[in-house]
């Protein structure tokens, strides 16, 4: 008997996923001015009178199929949710059941044009109940189906974080080159020692400011000079803003570092950091963040004021607000705290503009929804070094079953928001296939972590976040500069 119920349930699973991913195309086709002019191209309903081959007509004809295989995918999920799911699920689906003919009317009125104007936005939001339905069935069945078994999991394969140690690391290169020294090379030794030794600290004090984190923040705020400037975004203005940007990031991580210097220890994936290992004297670091922050201001004041005052607030908030006051003591800390990861948005919209504007706000408000989406799986995977450390992370505090179901959340907050950032602007099919493709892989990987729940799987579902806003940055990038 178990053993049936368990093996319908990942059946459900796929087909609400399947439709989940469906309906997130049709809502981007819609909000997608390009796409959603050309699905109006065809004036009559239910079947398109205009010339075939026309690629308005086709675009058309393709929503009209689309919107008909998932309105089977969405009845296929309620059928077959109907016998297995619980109460909560059920509802959501037949919410989702009664919303699909509504927005079909809807979308008939828009394309006959026998509608008042602003039924097009209607048909939007619509859209968006449906996915939103659709995805908290998803995030609830998949808590029914695989809370229960967490604890079962983890006893076969725990996620525990990576036995690195500062030690085995800090210690390798002098130490272990040491035997090999004989007195008659003694010159060429000391001098490669100290070559070994200039390049070890220059290392550190890269580390310090937190290189890794740099290609993606820099695609933010890429992204959102791209949006402000569109194809006459000058070179300079890219150099400038970029350079600043670099210089702040370093001067938070330094400070970051700083700050943390006692927990890193404690924690195995950052104990090898360059204060924790007393590599770089505390007062030095805070001489280079202090040097860094100055710098950035600098360069970003080359751009504008506002620019250079969104970077130096960026600052403060990661070292003081985010390191010092709220990753210690909420569990609401890396939500609150994705604010700082925003900022970049606002800045590369500055730098264009000289002012904070919607398309700058809306492209910070999906960076702000996607980091707890990207952070959680790291929680997920580090959660015993992070109990160590004492933060209240997530997992520490509300168990994996619960963060699992809030990368979910968020997961899908970003996508809605990827679509709205897609109907405030101008931007094309480029970025609309982008966001509906990485946002499935992105999903896919997150629906994988539930059934898996091992480190490996939270590592792929954190690797998936990444390629998703790195990707769907870039389809803003060129979307709005080259197409
Ligand atoms: C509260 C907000 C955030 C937290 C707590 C967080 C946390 C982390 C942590 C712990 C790592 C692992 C670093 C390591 O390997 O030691 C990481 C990696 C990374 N994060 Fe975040 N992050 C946040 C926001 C962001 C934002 C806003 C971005 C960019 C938009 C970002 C981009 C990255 C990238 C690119 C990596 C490196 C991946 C790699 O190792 O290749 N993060 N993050
Ligand atoms: C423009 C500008 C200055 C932007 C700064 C914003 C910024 C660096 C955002 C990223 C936030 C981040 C990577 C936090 C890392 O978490 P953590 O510090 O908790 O990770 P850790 O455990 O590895 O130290």
């Amino acid at each position: 008997m178990l053993v049936s119920t368990e093996s319908h349930r990942p059946r459900f699973t796929t087909l609400l996923v399947a439709a989940l991913i469906g309906v997130y195309l049709l809502v981007v086709v819609g909000a997608t001015a390009a796409l959603s002019e050309a699905v109006r191209a065809c004036s009559t309903w239910p079947l398109c009178s205009g010339p075939i081959g026309d690629l308005q007509i086709t675009i058309a004809v393709g929503h009209r199929i689309a919107a008909l295989l998932v309105a089977v995918l969405v009845l296929g999920a309620a059928v077959v949710g109907w016998t297995e799911a619980s109460r909560r699920v059920r509802r959501t689906l037949v919410l989702a059941v009664v919303l699909y003919p509504v927005q079909v009317g809807i979308g008939a009125l828009v394309a006959t044009r026998n509608a008042p104007s602003n039924i097009a936005g209607f048909h939007l939001l619509t859209g968006a109940a449906i996915f939103v339905a659709l995805a908290l069935a998803l995030a609830w069945q998949l808590e029914d189906e695989t809370g229960d078994l967490e604890n079962r999991a983890d006893e076969e394969k725990p996620i525990t974080p990576t036995p690195e140690t500062a030690t085995t690391t800090g210690s390798a290169s002098p130490s272990a080159l040491e035997p090999d020294v004989s007195p008659t090379d003694f010159s060429r030794e000391s001098e490669s020692d100290l070559l070994s030794r200039v390049r070890a600290t220059t290392g550190a004090y890269f580390r310090l400011m937190k290189p890794r984190l740099m290609w993606l923040l820099c695609l933010v705020a890429s992204a959102g000079m791209a949006l402000a400037a569109g194809p006459s975004l000058s070179v300079e203005t890219i150099v400038y803003t970029l350079g600043g940007g670099v210089l702040s990031i370093g001067a938070s991580g330094t400070f970051n570092h700083v700050l943390e210097r006692d927990t890193d220890q404690r924690m195995a994936r950052t104990a090898d950091r360059p204060l924790a290992t007393h590599e770089v004297p505390v007062r030095n670091a805070l001489a280079f963040g202090v040097l860094l922050t100055l710098t950035s201001i600098a360069v970003f004041l080359q751009v504008n004021v506002l620019a250079a005052a969104l970077g130096f607030i960026a600052i403060v908030f990661y070292s003081v607000i985010y390191t010092l006051v709220l990753k210690p003591n909420t569990v609401q800390n890396t939500v609150i705290g994705g604010a700082a990861g925003a900022l970049p948005a606002l800045i590369g919209w500055a730098a264009v503009t000289g002012r904070i504007g919607v398309p700058g706000l809306a492209l910070a408000g999906i960076i702000f929804l996607w980091t707890p989406a990207h952070f959680y799986n790291l929680a997920l995977a580090y959660q015993e070094d992070y109990e160590r450390g004492g933060f209240p992370m997530l997992p520490v505090v509300y168990g994996e079953t619960v963060t699992r179901k809030h990368i979910i959340y968020y997961l899908i907050a970003t996508l809605l928001a990827a679509s709205a950032l897609s109907a405030l602007t101008t931007l094309g099919w480029l970025y609309a296939a982008t966001t509906v493709v990485l946002g499935a892989v992105f999903l896919l990987a997150v629906v994988r972590l539930h059934r898996e729940q091992t480190k490996r799987a939270a590592l792929r579902a954190f690797h998936a976040s990444n390629a998703y806003l790195g990707l769907v940055l870039i389809a803003v990038v060129v979307d709005m500069i080259a197409l």
